[in-house]
């Protein structure tokens, strides 16, 4: 499976360690970037890897931030994504079990290095079931066509 991966500057220390952890299993990782401990922006890392999930079909995206919050936020602006936000194992295994999501954002300030391998492991090891969250995920990607929902 095709991934594409990026950070900011609180979450570029444990991109690499993803990046090879999912090279290990088999995954192929896609660098977006920072390149550079230098303090960046975010949602602007967001958007390069949502761009390229969005145009490669069957691919996956990794965001990792200090939180995850801030990524996960941008990430699911856009029509078509849906970026979880994944803490601990369960969180990661619904996120693909029910919500079929598209791209795991992880938090480097939140969960270390054990976590995030046991997320990832969790992520890996769980597919769409389908049944009864299609609608539901068929419901959250209609609002996405809706353009503006209410505020
Ligand atoms: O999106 C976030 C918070 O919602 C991320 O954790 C950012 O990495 C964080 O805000 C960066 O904070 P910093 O003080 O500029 O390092």
């Amino acid at each position: 499976m095709k991934y594409f991966i990026a950070a900011d500057h609180a979450g570029i220390d444990i991109k690499k360690y993803v990046k090879e952890l999912f090279e290990s299993k088999g995954h192929e990782v896609e660098d977006l970037g920072p390149y550079s401990k230098d303090r960046v922006d975010y949602p602007d890392f967001a958007v390069k890897v949502c761009e390229k999930v969005l145009a490669n079909k069957n691919s996956f995206g990794i965001l990792i931030c200090g939180s995850g919050i801030g990524m996960s936020m941008s990430a699911n602006k856009f029509d078509g994504i849906r970026a979880a936000l994944c803490h601990n194992e369960y969180s990661a295994k619904m996120a693909r079990e029910h919500n079929d999501a598209n791209i795991m954002c992880l938090g480097e300030r939140v969960s270390g290095y054990g976590m995030i391998e046991a997320i990832i492991d969790s992520w890996l090891a769980s597919s769409f079931e389908g049944g009864r969250h299609e609608q539901r995920v068929e419901k959250i990607n209609a609002l996405g066509k809706m353009g503006s929902c209410r505020r």
